[in-house]
């Protein structure tokens, strides 16, 4: 009996199987090539901007090589049963311009920058962002794209030869920026995925929304408008703005931890402000740090005062850049000068349509609530994670990564905690601050009045 019933136990389980293969089988080689579009970023080069191949089936490993070689592979395939074209006008959210007389399509992407400021919460922000099942994040944790490749004053963005970097033959200003927007995309995003998933007509699935974070773009005076220009469907911006003062010393203690520094944090700011004074940017005058303790604002406050300047915003823009060089990027006060870099981005990006500034400290005590406002702006679903209890709200998150990236896993101990900023600073650089606080009311709005005291 016991025998009788292993028979008929093999034989149910052979026949599932079976089924279950056939079933893959059919799903595999058919089914599936009608819902999953399989595309080729050359196909999308060579053939032109009609039309796009996109053959049935294609190995991974195929993707990034030439079309050549992909034809080749699977011309037996293809003989059976010929390629189906796919109209570009039926992707969703596509770009094309003209490279060598070829036309590239790419997939609007980025949607979202966050761009800084620097120390202010970004990678927390980033972390929540990444955990949306809507949202891809650039392939590096920061792209650095517009700062690292246009890393020049920004009067000499003007010159030919500065453009030819992302494509020697590109003759043409346009083709230029074209050879640009296709290098800022393909490194850090997938691009044949990107145009997989934005072709929504048949296969019924929501476009993704992708986004990218590189905190110093806030501060670098050209990069709104070149954003702008090699984007020109105009991501939307995220901006995150903390208490200048913590953030200055933040950064600094970055610095430090990466061994980056020699001096003190006081010692930074006076040769900051030395330059600073140096190419116009500030009147405020040489005060020993022994007294910075002694300060009163109701005394000194004309001492702090944002300078008239008769300079072109063109030459504020040159001024500020040299600083930024000369002090080898350890700009700590002048990064806090918000009001400035704001005006920047809403000449490119109007407020609170495509770009969204927030508070830090908000963000800190109420995450869930600042997700929902960034949702609703950035047009995202509220996932029904950030509405609950297992929304990571660790405000440690970002710096646990931080630590082991910079100093290995013995640091977690240490996460959040360092010795705070001498009184004396603190006091000093408030003063230098809230005149430039201030000004940010004029650029966003009454409620940030009185932001940081
Ligand atoms: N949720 C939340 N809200 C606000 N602030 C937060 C949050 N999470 C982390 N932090 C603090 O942000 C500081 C790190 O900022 P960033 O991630 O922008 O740093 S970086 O520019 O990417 O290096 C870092 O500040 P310091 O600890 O003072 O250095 C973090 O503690």
């Amino acid at each position: 009996m016991a025998g009788r019933n292993k028979v008929w136990l093999f034989m149910f389980g052979l026949t599932y199987s079976l089924s279950a293969f056939i079933l893959l089988f059919v799903y595999e080689t058919y089914f599936r090539s009608l819902v999953v579009s399989q595309f080729s970023s050359d196909s999308f080069e060579s053939r032109g901007a009609e039309h796009l191949t996109t053959p049935r089936r294609r190995k991974a490993t195929v993707a990034s090589g030439n079309f050549s070689s992909w034809s080749f592979q699977n011309r037996n395939r293809e003989q059976k049963r010929p390629n189906r074209v796919i109209p570009v006008s039926q992707i969703e959210n596509v770009h094309t311009c003209t490279l060598h007389n070829d036309t590239i399509t790419l997939p609007m992407a980025p949607d979202v920058i966050l761009a800084g400021a620097m120390k202010s919460g970004t990678s927390y922000f980033w972390n929540l962002l990444r955990k949306h099942p809507e949202f891809i994040p650039s392939r590096k944790f920061e792209a650095h794209f517009f700062d690292w490749q246009f890393a020049v004053p920004p009067k000499d963005l003007e010159s030919h030869e500065f453009w030819t970097r992302f494509d020697e033959t590109a003759k043409t200003r346009e083709e230029q920026m074209c050879a640009a927007r296709k290098r800022y995309i393909d490194d850090n995003f997938d691009r044949e995925q990107l145009l997989r998933m934005r072709y929504n007509r048949n296969n019924n699935r929501r476009a993704k929304l992708t986004f990218e974070k590189t905190p110093n773009y806030m501060f670098l005076p050209q990069i709104p408008r070149l954003v702008h220009k090699i984007c020109p469907w105009n991501p939307k911006i995220v901006l995150i703005l903390r208490n200048p003062v913590d953030r200055a010393y933040s950064h600094f203690v970055m610095d430090s931890e990466k061994d980056a520094v020699n001096l003190s944090f006081e010692e930074y700011i006076q040769l900051e402000l030395d330059t600073m004074r140096h190419y116009g940017l500030t009147n405020v005058p040489k005060i020993p740090v022994e007294e910075w303790g002694n300060l009163d604002h109701a005394d000194h406050r004309h001492l702090f005062q944002v300078p008239e300047t008769n300079m072109t915003r063109d030459e504020v823009d040159h001024a500020d850049w040299m600083v930024y060089r000369q002090r080898h990027m350890r700009n700590y006060l002048q990064r806090g000068t918000y009001s400035l870099q704001l005006e920047r981005w809403k000449e490119h990006f109007p407020l609170n349509e495509r770009l969204l500034v927030l508070d830090n400290d908000r963000l800190l005590k109420e995450p869930r609530k600042v997700m929902g406002e960034v949702l609703a702006f950035l047009e995202a679903p509220r996932p029904d994670f950030f509405a609950n209890e297992s929304v990571p709200v660790d405000t440690s998150e970002s710096e646990k990564m931080r630590h082991a990236r910079v100093k290995g896993i013995s640091n977690l101990l240490s996460i959040g905690g360092y010795d705070p900023m001498a009184n004396s600073t603190r006091r000093f650089l408030e003063m230098f601050y809230k005149p430039y606080n201030q000004q940010i009311v004029n650029v966003l709005g009454e409620e940030w009045r009185g932001v940081w005291g």
